[in-house]
Parts: C-alpha cells; structure tokens; sequence
C-alpha cells in the first residue's frame, strides 16, 4: 500500500520508490509562467505551473542497464479533461497509463469494450504539473491533453506514475536505438506470422494477437514500398540539385572572378561554412545577452532535446537551405537564371515528395497504433483489472478508481461538469459508435471536401499591376534558437517581446489585418444577397477565409508594430480602402477600419500566448465586425484559438480551433455558429482543418448547414443550388514559399510604389526601414535598425511617463460596445488629413 493508503495495483519498486522519496516535481522546475525572468539556472515559478524535467530520468538511466527496468505498474481512474469540444469545461474521463501509453475513454465499460478515444505516448510530451488546481498538461506537439485530479492524493500518484512511465519508455526507446529493430527485422524474417513475439527482450504487453494483427499489417500493407520508391525519386532528384548546385557555383565564380568581385565568392563560402554559427543566432528576445548552447541546455530537460532531433536549429528545408547559398539576386547571367529555376522545381518536387511519404507514414502509424491500441486494451482489461473493479469493491483496499468514482459522487462541482458533459457535443452519444463529437464533424467533412474539389477551380486573381514577387527570397532562419527565446519569454506577450529579426516576415500585424481582407468579395456578395439567410452563409466563408494564410504561413512571425504606426491600403479592385494603426503598447493592440460602397469592416486585435512545451496557443480577444448599409446589418463575431503545434521542429504547422459565434447586432433573424474541429488524433493529415457551420433562425432551428476545410474551401449544401462558397485562390508565384509563403495579395501589401510614396504619413509600416531590408534580404542590417527602432521607442515612452502622460493614437479612439467592452474605433479623420492638407502638411512623429 502506498503512503496514501491507495494500492496501487501491480506497482513496482521503481514506481513506490519514486512515490516515496522526495517526489521529483518539487525540484526546481521549469516553469511556464512569466513574471520573472532570470539566469537560466534559477528557478522561476510563475502562476504555479512547472515543467517537469527529466534530468533524474538521464541520470537513472545512465546508471542502470536499461533492460532491468522493471515495467512500471498499470493505474487507471477517472480524471477530468478538458473538452476538446466546444472546449469549455470539463469533462470525466477512464484513463490507462500502461507501457507508457495514455489512453482514455469514456469510461471504464468503455474501455473493456475497446473504445478509445485517445492515445499520447507520454515519453514524447511535455508534462506540466499545477499543484495548486491538481492540474496536469501533456504536451506532445501534436496532441495536448489537459488533465485535473480529484484531489492532491490522486494528482501525487497519477504525476508519480507519469513519471515512472515517462523514464521505463525512454529506456524502451534507448532499448530500441541499441539494435532492438534488427532482431525484430530478423525474427519477421524468420517467422513472419509470430515476428514480434520472439523477441527477446519483448516489449511490455506484446501479445500473439497484436503480433499476428501487426505482422499481418505489415504484409498487407503497400505503404512502405511507395515510400520505397518515392524516396528513391528523391534520391534522383537530389542528385540532380547538387549537379544544378555544383554548375550554378561553377558559373558564378567564373562570373565573379571575371568582374573582379572577389569579396562575394569569398562571403558566399563564408556562408556556407559559417552557417551552424552566426552569431546572432542565440540572440534572446528582449535582451541582449546571448544564451550559450550549454545554457541552453541546462536550462531545458533532456525531454525537450531529445524530441529535438529534428529542431530548427539542425535543418533547413530544402529549398531554404539551397537559397541561403545563392548569392543576391544581383544581375545574374540568363543560364544562371534558368539553372536558379531549374534547382528551384526540383527541390519543390523533393518537397512534395518528402510530404507524401509523410502523409503514408502517418496513415500507418495510425493503422499500427489502432491495431495496438485495441489489442491493448482488451488486454488490459482481461489481465489486469483489479478484483475490487469487476463486481467486489467493498472488499480489499480503495483502489484509484474507486477513489475517483467515489469523487464524481460527492463532488457537486465537479458533478455537474460531468453530467453536463454527457451530452458534451449536442449530438447523440452512448448508443452509436461515435466515440467522439468530431466523428460526425468528419463525415460530413469528407462529403463537403469532395464536393469542393468537384467545384471549379478558383481563378487566379486578377493581375493588379502591382509586385508578384518580393525582391528578395526569405532567408533561412533555422538557426535561431527558438527554444532558447520561447523559455527565456514563457507567459510574456509575444508580440511585446523583441525577436531576432530572421524569425520575422517582411509584413507586420497591421498588415496581416488588412490581409484579412483578401477575400473581401465574399462581403461584396452578401452585400448583394437579399435573403437574410443566404447572406449570413456569405459572412460566415469571409469569416473562415481569414484564417486560410496560415497554411503557408509558420515559418515566421510579423513584425511587431511599434506605438503610433500606421498603415493604408487601398484597394482599387476590389473597392475597399483600410487603415490600421499600433493603438497600444501594453496590451499591444492594433486597430483597423476598412470601408467600400457595400460594407464596412473594422476590428482591433490583441491576443495572449500561451506555451506548453511544445505548442504555442494563441489566444485572441476583440471582436470583428462587419456592417452592411444596404440591409442595415451589423455583423459581430468573436476569433478562435491558433496553436501552432511542434513549434520547435521542422513538422510545425498552425491550428485553429474553436467556435465562432457571427450576431447580426441590428437583427435577431438569424445567427450562425461555426466550429473550427479540433484535430483527433496521431497528427493524420486526413482529419486537419475541418470546419463546420450552421445558420440558425431566431428560434434556433437549423436553415442552412455548410462546411468544409479552411485551407480548401466551404461547399454549403442547403443552398436552392448547392455550391462552393468559398475556395482559396491559388498561390500565384509558383515558387511562393521560396516568398515566405506568401500570397499573391501579401506580396503586394508591403510594396513602395512611387505614386503613393507622397500621400503616405511618415508612420506608414512601408517606411518602416527595418522592414524593408528584411524584404530586400539584408537581414543582419534588419536586425541592427530594429534594435534601433525598439530603443527609440522605449525612449519616447519614457518621455511619456515622465509627463505623466499617455499615448493618444492618431486615428483610432477607445470606446465602449453595446456589451460594455473596450474597443477602438476610427476617428473618421484619416482619409480627409490625407486629401487636406495631406501628411506632408502636418506634424508627425519620428518614429524609426
Ligand atoms: C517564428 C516562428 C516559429 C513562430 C511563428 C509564429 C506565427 C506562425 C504566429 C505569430 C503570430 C500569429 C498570428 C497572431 C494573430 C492572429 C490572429 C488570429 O485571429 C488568426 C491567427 C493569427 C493571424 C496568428 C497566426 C500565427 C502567427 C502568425
């Protein structure tokens, strides 16, 4: 029996020892939170979360044979976790922590039936504990769980365990590593129906039945040969990039050397030899002492940098890597030009490649772990269900369940989350084999996906005159320590912090409001669609193309605006002109307002970060609206969450997540709710992006229904004749993620032209100096000018304070909605400063 009087069944001495010594969470940790920043060898705690480090795991495992470790002992019990959807509350979960898998159900009959709802392998997640609420979070990149225990006792065993598990799977892992595949490889050879089991060293839980299933798997499964064959397609084209590389170098240096410009070959070799060290690399945000690598190190648990073998720091993607060799786009000869295009389709084409190989491995991993999973679980089950579970548990001492069991009863609180929880998704539940709300999402997604690629391919926007290029490709920025930047800065602003300027892309927040606007046809529509319903299926795809950038768009941040910028765009085609401006420092929020004949559009953002380890959420507060003069309307509507998940490695990408309420403020006809679905599980690609929405009328019933993929498009299918709504316009530059992903609308946003240069207010981001030799690729000077800027406003803040002042933004003012909350809106005195007398007429301030 363990100190707490709870038996812990088939506990083993690793896990009781763990328990009973000085439980390793309370050593200093790492901590997520923000109050504080210091050396990074000192302790911070901040809002009561740590981190838990992994060091003692390094230093058992260094000491014992990894093939003693015992298997730590299963525990099992009900947990509450947080609703992945709508993602309030929380809901009671059964969860089993065995062989260093999690899984959860629904309950415990669940679980002898086989049904899962989720699995994490905790020795790849981040794990932060929260004392004070009980609370546990894994963060596994992929997937992110937050858990909360009953009571301290329940929260003491469940994070021991954890921590139990966490290290014997590492150790599994090291097992692995140190030839445990060959004798795998070898007895599949052998005995290709029993491969698994004739393992010496077997892993734990490993039964006929799985093995059979998985080697039967793996002889179906033609997975592994079209990754074969793709990746000898790579091969091929990567010996035709160096070839490429190797005669574009030969060119320029016959080049160079015959123009005398001998300093550029010697700094394009200097590049190529330098580049794991530049010396800006580890640059902190917001401070000028540069960490060192073993700093870094100390200052992370070994759980971070093992799962970090593939960090930014180690590989550039291809064809960044390929760039960042290239010298400027200076004149270069019409053959280099076409050896420069020719390297550039065949590193997309090993782009592609590499992708579709992802993609398969993924879908198998998936089959593998349903297969495992299940065969597990029912193992679990038949094996190790404890006596007092099955029938007798007044008998015999209180086990984790039962103590858990025995906490939903009592606890009011708690029980109401709960039973609230049984109808958690307002779809039916318990009797179908729906395990979770998002299958039915994911149904009706694969239908919508079908009809939108059925749906005619979206044109290519209009050629506006303007840039469909930046001057310059983005640099290679896989050298900045972002672990180092995230940890030194956890629970700070983001967009408060001062980043190294290779992290950014040349367009700042303000900027990326107006970007919102890029499919701004879609209000233009509905500005012309008398039917009040239709009308709202039109605002709800503009409301979803916004977050459509995000699929190219992870690989760097905006600029952060500073106090008082402003920016203009106008839009002749599509008939809209927009101004923004940096409104407030702390909070940082920008503002934005945009008018057309057909609407008006303004909105002021802030948002809050939060990290778990390995995922960055970012929360954003302040409402959109959208006023339609012809029908009167005034739409509102509320922002989802972005995580960007693995935010350290090369597999980042960007989620939404959340529910979208749109109000029609001037009328209660009808509303619209629309549900950014929550990725499920092993980071399959099938199941990411999907969206679903429902106009509601004022009585709630449902008139239309549409949804779809916000990277794809929203087919609505309760239209008089169903159509696609909403698709993505194609990326015009081919090469635009040689552009920062770019689209054709962003490469533009940024671009100086001649004619508009008198009218712009010295405060127009496009002045911004430091911005604009990021877009020209000067990026160490970039980063010297920001520095510049960031002091200069510091110093005016000062000023400020020493008046006793506050900033008063130009243009926007801070008033109150109809709900009592702070928003900003236009003066309405932009547009006629810059008509009369004009910017150039007026005071401005010196801002860079
Ligand atoms: C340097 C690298 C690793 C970090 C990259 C961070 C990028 C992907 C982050 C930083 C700021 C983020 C943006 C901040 C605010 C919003 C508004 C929100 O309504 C939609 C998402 C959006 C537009 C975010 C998209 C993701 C974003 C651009």
């Amino acid at each position: 029996m363990d100190p707490n009087g709870f038996a812990l069944n088939r506990s083993h001495s690793l896990a009781s020892g763990l328990e009973k010594s000085s439980p390793t969470w309370n050593k200093p940790p790492q901590s997520r939170s923000s109050s504080t920043v210091s050396s990074p060898h000192s302790r911070l705690i901040i809002k009561d979360w740590e981190i838990i480090d992994d060091l003692q795991v390094e230093t058992s495992t260094a000491g014992e044979n990894p093939l003693d470790m015992p298997t730590p002992g299963l525990c099992e019990g009900y947990l509450l976790k947080r609703r992945k959807w709508p993602l309030k509350g929380w809901h009671k979960r059964y969860f089993v922590l065995e062989a260093g898998i999690l899984r959860y159900s629904k309950s415990q009959h669940d679980v002898s039936r086989g049904r899962v709802q989720g699995s994490l392998d905790i020795s790849q997640a981040v794990m932060s504990i929260n004392k004070k609420s009980n609370r546990i979070d894994l963060d596994a990149g992929d997937i992110l769980y937050h858990m909360k225990a009953k009571n301290h006792e329940l929260f003491y065993i469940w994070v021991t365990k954890l921590q139990a598990h966490r290290l014997y799977k590492k150790n599994e892992a090291v097992q692995v590593q140190s030839g445990f595949l060959q004798p795998l490889s070898f007895a599949l050879d052998q005995n290709p129906t029993n491969g698994v089991a004739v393992n010496a060293q077997k892993p734990p839980s490993v039964n006929t039945a799985v093995n059979s299933k998985v080697s039967a798997w793996l002889q179906q499964s033609h997975a592994p040969e079209t990754c074969a064959q793709e990746l000898n397609r790579c091969h091929l084209d990567l010996s035709e990039l160096n070839r490429l590389i190797q005669r574009l170098q030969a060119l320029e240096t016959s080049q160079v050397v015959s123009n005398g410009d001998l300093q550029r070959i010697i700094s394009i070799q200097n590049i190529s030899l330098e580049k794991p060290k530049r010396p800006r690399s580890a640059k902190m945000w917001g401070h000028s002492r540069t960490l060192s690598r073993v700093e870094v190190l100390g200052m992370l648990s070994s759980s971070h940098l093992s799962n970090s073998s593939h960090l930014g720091t180690s590989m550039p993607s291809i064809p960044d890597y390929v760039y960042s060799q290239l010298a400027p786009p200076t004149a270069l000869s019409p053959e280099s030009k076409k050896l420069q295009q020719d390297i550039c389709t065949t590193s997309l084409r090993v782009l592609s490649s590499l992708k579709s190989v992802h993609e398969t491995l993924c879908l198998e991993r998936q089959k593998l772990q349903e297969v495992w999973t299940s065969s597990n679980l029912s193992q679990s089950n038949t094996l190790h269900v404890p006596s007092e579970l099955t029938g007798c548990s007044s008998r015999g001492p209180p086990s984790v369940v039962d103590s858990v069991a025995e906490y939903f009863d009592a606890s009011d609180d708690l029980h109401r989350s709960s039973s609230e929880l049984t109808d958690e998704s307002g779809l039916s539940d318990g009797s179908t084999t729906n395990s979770e709300p998002e299958e039915g999402h994911a149904l009706a997604t694969r239908k919508y996906r079908a009809s939108i690629s059925r749906a005619p391919n979206s044109v290519a926007p209009k050629s506006t005159g303007q840039r469909t290029k930046l001057p310059a490709l983005c640099p290679d920025n896989s050298h900045v320590g972002l672990m180092a930047i995230l940890y030194n800065n956890i629970g700070k602003d983001l967009a408060r912090v001062s980043m190294p300027a290779a992290l950014n892309e040349p367009v700042n927040l303000l900027q990326r409001l107006c970007e919102e606007l890029e499919y701004s046809e879609l209000l233009d529509t509905a500005a012309n669609t008398p039917d009040p319903y239709h009308r709202m299926v039109y605002i709800a795809a503009f409301a979803i193309s916004g977050y459509s950038t995000a699929t190219f768009r992870n690989r760097y941040k905006p600029v952060n605006p500073v106090l008082g910028e402003t920016y203009e765009c106008i839009q002749e085609d599509r008939g809209f002109k927009l101004i923004s401006e940096q409104v407030c420092h702390h909070p940082p929020i920008s503002a934005c307002h945009a008018e057309s004949d057909n609407f008006c559009f303004w909105q002021d953002q802030r948002w809050k970060n939060k990290f778990w380890g390995k995922s960055l959420e970012i929360i954003p507060t302040g409402m959109v609206n959208v006023t339609l003069p012809k029908y009167g309307d005034h739409y509102e509507w509320n922002k989802v969450v972005t995580c960007i998940h693995n935010v350290f490695s090369q597999q980042r990408y960007l989620e939404h997540y959340g529910e979208v309420t749109i109000q029609n403020l001037s009328s209660r006809v009808c509303t619209c709710k629309i549900t950014f679905v929550k990725s499920r599980y092993w980071g399959s690609e099938t199941n990411k992006n999907e969206v679903q929405g429902t106009v509601l009328d004022e009585s709630g019933s449902v008139i239309h229904r549409f949804g779809g993929l916000w990277h794809e498009g929203i087919f609505c299918d309760t239209l008089p004749t169903p159509k696609c709504v909403w698709k993505p316009s194609e990326p015009s530059a081919k090469d635009h993620l040689l552009y920062y992903g770019f689209s054709s609308f962003a490469m533009e946003m940024n671009e100086l032209r001649p004619e508009l240069e008198p009218f712009l207010p010295p405060s127009d981001s496009r002045l911004r100096p430091d911005q604009r030799m990021l877009e020209d690729g000067l990026v160490d000077e970039a980063d010297r000018k920001k520095d510049e800027i960031e002091e200069l406003q510091r110093l005016r803040r000062k000023e400020l304070s020493k008046k006793g002042e506050e900033h008063v933004p130009r243009f926007f003012k801070k008033t109150k909605d109809q709900c009592g909350r702070d928003v900003w809106v236009t003066k309405g005195t932009y547009w006629d400063l810059r008509e009369n007398p004009g910017f150039a007429s007026l005071e401005n301030v010196k801002l860079w």
